[in-house]
């Protein structure tokens, strides 16, 4: 979350170190249990033919919420702001303040959809703004601004897309770490052979991460595995179709891919049983559509490079900090002082029996 904040919106936040850190609170809670939500949920695969009933009483009841509070401020006392207007609200301040302070030299999101922003409220479908290129008379392409009301949205679409995901996954990888250690040591002696703190910076380079194909596949493998979003993939049919061996799709049907089974398809991942973490299966070349963690097509996970950048620094990260924790013991020096940050306690939390025993013979 702290890298999604900085790297997307320049805001320097410290949720490792600060568990009461309102931005933390806040994006927890979009993910909390929603009671009323359920039981919506469960009427509307109950009772389809109501379904448009069952979203309006949930639209609805987000702006009872939100109405009462806002012409009625004595029910803010029992009434708690929604996570997502919170969210939107400060957003919507990120945006005000950036265009205050002007140009920052950043290259983060927000930078750039600021310079993307058009001044109009809202843009109709369909419409754009054009430039003109007087010298030419040729009309120039289609120049599609977006509004700040669509740059709010997209923070928050940004700040709640990438943050559970990544951490999902990286708790995977830890159990993965912890369940086959062969694959661990592995690993390790991989990044060992790339990467040396004490010569290098203490974080890696991008240049350096690059290269490091075994590490690539280790993390491909796990998402192959533990696909974090299988059910994130929908799309919508336009117009009806027709599949051979299983009959006609009519327009505006949902579908939803089985990524699990493509996954685990023994055709697409043999000859090794696909119930088997192997990383090396990656090395021969696979169908385009059989690995699909981040989904396919033009409308894909925006986030996949950054996220898979981000969980091979935080691996090799995590090795770092081992490094510096054994460098400790050996001292016998108080830990808290000499290691900087929490995370890697965190971290350690996550790990499984055997991972532990594994760690101790490291030590
Ligand atoms: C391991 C980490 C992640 C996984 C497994 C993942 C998975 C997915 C999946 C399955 C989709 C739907 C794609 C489709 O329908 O074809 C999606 C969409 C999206 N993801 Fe990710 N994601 C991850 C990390 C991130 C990160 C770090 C960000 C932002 C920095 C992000 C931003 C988005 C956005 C904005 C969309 C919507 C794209 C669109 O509708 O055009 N994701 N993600």
């Amino acid at each position: 979350m702290d890298t999604i904040w900085s790297c997307g919106f320049g805001l320097d936040t410290d949720m490792q170190n600060n568990v009461n850190d309102p931005y933390l609170l806040m994006s927890q809670k979009v993910f909390s249990p929603n009671i009323i939500l359920g039981i919506l949920f469960i009427l509307a695969l109950l009772i389809t033919e109501l379904t448009a009933v069952w979203r309006i009483i949930f639209w609805s009841l987000g702006s009872i919420r939100y109405g009462l509070r806002r012409y009625i401020p004595v029910t803010k006392r029992f009434i708690d702001e929604s996570p997502g207007t919170w969210i939107l609200k400060q957003a919507t301040e990120m945006i005000e303040k950036r265009k205050h302070i002007g140009q920052t030299g950043r290259t983060d999101l927000l930078q750039l959809m600021l310079e993307s922003m058009s001044d109009e409220d809202f843009i109709q479908e369909g419409q754009a703004s054009f430039e003109k290129n007087d010298d030419t008379e040729v009309e120039a392409p289609l120049v599609r601004k977006i509004t700040k009301h669509e740059i709010s949205a997209n923070i928050f679409l940004f700040m709640i897309a990438g943050y559970e995901t990544t951490s999902t996954a990286l708790a995977y990888v830890t159990y993965v770490l912890s369940t086959y250690p062969d694959e661990q040591r592995k690993l390790q002696e991989h990044i060992d052979a790339h990467f040396n703190p004490e010569t290098e910076h203490i974080m890696p380079t991008y240049e350096t991460i690059v290269k490091m194909d075994y590490l690539d596949m280790f993390i491909r493998e796990t998402l192959r595995m533990f696909p974090i979003a299988p059910m994130a993939i929908t799309r919508q049919s336009v117009d009806d179709f027709h599949i051979k061996g299983f009959g006609a799709i009519p327009t505006g049907t949902l579908i939803t891919v089985d990524m699990f089974n493509l996954h685990f398809n023994p055709n697409l991942w043999g000859p090794l049983d696909p119930y088997e973490f192997h990383p090396e299966r990656f090395a021969t070349k696979r169908h385009p559509m059989a690995w699909i963690p981040f989904g396919a097509g033009p409308r894909n996970c925006v986030g996949m490079r950054f996220a898979l950048l981000e969980m091979k620094m935080q691996l090799m990260y995590l090795k770092v900090s081992l490094t510096i924790l054994c460098q400790c013991l050996h001292l016998n020096l108080p830990l808290k002082k000499k290691i900087e940050g929490q995370f890697i306690y965190l971290r350690f939390q996550l790990l499984d029996q055997q991972f532990r025993f594994d760690l101790d013979r490291y030590l």
